[in-house]
């Protein structure tokens, strides 16, 4: 007892209670007393809290009442618990409160929304300009994009902007970047499998470095010629891992780090910026798209100006900022999508088989040569599209897309004050959709059925395109064919049942799941490297399939879901070149 004691007995004697002699037990007394007052304060702390944002935050105006929940612990909220919880957190408070809840993380009241009946609710108020949503990124996440950026800037400027970003993902110039897309990621396999009969590997670490090059060479033309020591590749890295961050300029900590590693991007992207508009070559860089719809040069816009882009051009400023933000938000996303593929595949040697079998009715599989892939050979393989969609349905590499309210939303049953944070979760989404069956399992299958491909919207639009296609030349069809074979009162009455229940039928199809499938997000804010994002998984699916076999050490390790899908233990993998 005296051992235990005697330290905090010196303690107290020396430093906080110097009026007198004190014994033990008024020790124990006022180490308890300062608990319990220190509990308290915790407590009630606690309770105003959640008084003030129950009470104080919602909106007098609503009759409605907001969503159930809970706001955790005053200022931090609920942040640790999901950065401790991860998933089980998630889950509980699904179970707990259902699919949309209230909640308090990295410092904003928040909502968040798991399923797609709900995001759907929420689309159609976005859409209608009913207050649902702006960005909502952190501080770390919009410094690093910068402020011209299409990540953050919003309203009328973020639509013509994106307008204007959205002419370099045009199929013409997915054409164009796709042999060095599919040069980049030969190379990285081809080396994975290179001088050794084994090689042991970490395949999120692999994919990294391969993404990293791949982004590097399609947006702004960084090869390893340019940058032979790798300084800019690093900083990219930097760049990317402190996107969210503590805010704090200090030195050492992530965020100045960030902020130096984005000077050496910047400043390479802007040797890029005057090289290529000196020579005047073809797009064979997203930078080069960008600059042909670049503002005269010297009429520089200042930053934020609210009618930059709106006249279709591009300021220097929104050229640099929106190449970095295309270099950061291409990365991460596409390494975790790579990385899946690398685990699902490994997991599923059934489905690598029926892979293979497409592959090699195309007579791709014993092809090695290089830059063999055109974009409509890549599109009339449904069965690695059919693996790209599912690997981004059952493992999404981005698990919530940040929406911020911009005044009250009111919903059917609740209402969301405004500057509220929304969290549309995609893996919720894929989760508790009805649009699918067996929704644990890795069924590449199930994306055959034309029917499940109207679940999505924006990423599918070839095949919509496609299936569209097919019913106006089958309406064409039935029309000449009546034509040709009865009255015209009765051909006008046969078009207009086919119309009604064609249109009916595409209606359908399209309403029925509209937020079911989200791994590029909904709405205005839609991933805008979406094909781009699509088409490299793809290639990488035909690559590797065709290049490699491999073995998952430990294929049933848990995952990390922030900032992205990612396996806890970065995937140990053995490959070896393909029998
Ligand atoms: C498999 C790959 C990818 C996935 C899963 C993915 C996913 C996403 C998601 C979920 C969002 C947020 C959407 C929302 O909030 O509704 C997003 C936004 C964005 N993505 Fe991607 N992405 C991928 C690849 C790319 C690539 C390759 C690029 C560019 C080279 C890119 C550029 C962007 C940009 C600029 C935004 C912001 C759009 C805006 O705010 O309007 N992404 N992406």
């Amino acid at each position: 007892m005296d051992a235990i004691w005697s330290f905090p007995v010196q303690f107290f004697d020396l430093r906080l209670f110097p009026w007198g002699s004190i014994t033990e037990t008024s020790v124990a007394t006022s180490v308890l007393a300062t608990l319990a007052l220190g509990l308290s304060a915790v407590l009630l702390s606690t309770i105003l809290w959640s008084w003030y944002f129950q009470n104080c935050c919602r909106d007098p105006h609503s009759s409605l009442p907001l969503p159930p929940g809970s706001f955790g612990w005053p200022l931090i909220g609920e942040t640790l618990h999901y950065v401790r919880g991860g998933v089980t957190e998630y889950l509980k408070k699904r179970r707990k409160y259902g699919t949309l809840y209230k909640t308090h993380m990295l410092g904003s009241p928040t909502v968040r929304i798991e399923s797609d009946k709900r995001v759907a609710e929420l689309l159609s108020k976005e859409l209608s300009g009913g207050g649902a949503s702006s960005c909502a990124l952190p501080t770390s996440a919009r410094f690093a994009f910068g402020d011209t950026s299409v990540a953050v800037v919003t309203g009328a400027q973020h639509a013509s902007l994106k307008r204007n970003l959205n002419k370099a993902f045009t199929p013409a110039r997915l054409r164009d970047y796709l042999p060095s897309v599919q040069d980049c990621v030969h190379r990285h396999v081809a080396s994975w499998i290179q001088g050794h009969t084994e090689n042991q590997m970490l395949g999120f670490q692999a994919c990294k470095k391969l993404v990293g090059d791949l982004i590097l060479e399609t947006v702004v033309g960084c090869t390893r010629e340019q940058d032979p020591e790798g300084k800019v590749k690093e900083a990219f890295f930097t760049c990317n891992d402190s996107l969210f961050c503590i805010p704090l300029d200090i030195p050492g900590l992530a965020f100045n780090k960030a902020k130096k590693a984005r000077h050496v991007v910047v400043d390479f992207v802007k040797t890029r910026l005057n090289a290529s508009n000196s020579s005047g070559k073809d797009f064979v860089t997203i930078l080069d798209v960008l600059l042909s719809h670049q503002r005269e040069r010297g009429a520089e816009v200042p930053y934020c100006n609210e009618n930059a882009a709106l006249d279709g051009h591009l300021s220097d400023t929104q050229v640099i900022d929106n190449a970095v933000t295309l270099l950061i938000a291409g990365a991460d996303t596409v390494t975790s999508a790579f990385c899946s593929v690398l685990k699902l595949l490994g997991k599923h040697p059934e489905k690598l088989a029926l892979l293979r079998k497409e592959l090699e009715s195309q007579d791709l599989l014993s092809s090695d040569q290089a830059n063999d892939l055109s974009l409509e050979l890549v599109q009339s393989l449904p069965y690695v599209r059919a693996v790209v969609k599912e690997v981004l349905r059952l493992l999404p590499p981005v698990g919530g897309l940040l929406r911020l309210t911009t005044r009250t939303v009111e919903l059917e049953d609740y209402h969301i004050p405004g500057n509220w944070r929304l969290v549309y979760s995609v893996r919720g989404v894929h989760s508790e959709t009805d649009a699918f069956t067996d929704k644990d399992k890795f069924l590449p299958e199930r994306w055959l059925d034309l029917n499940i491909e109207h679940c999505g919207l924006g990423l599918l639009c070839f095949d919509s395109f496609l299936s569209i296609s097919i019913v106006v030349v089958v309406v064409v069809v039935v029309v000449v064919v009546v034509v040709v074979v009865v009255e015209v009162v009765v051909v006008v009455v046969v078009v207009v049942a086919v119309v009604l229940v064609v249109a009916a039928a595409v209606e359908r199809l399209k309403t029925e799941f509209p937020c079911a499938y989200v791994p590029f997000g909904v709405g205005g804010r839609t991933c805008l490297g979406k094909e781009l994002g699509f088409l490299e998984t793809c290639v990488f699916v035909i690559e590797v399939a065709r290049l490699a076999d491999w073995t998952l050490l430990n294929p049933d390790a848990s995952r990390l879901f922030l900032p992205i899908e990612k396996p806890v233990d970065d995937l140990p993998v053995v490959l070896r070149k393909r029998k």
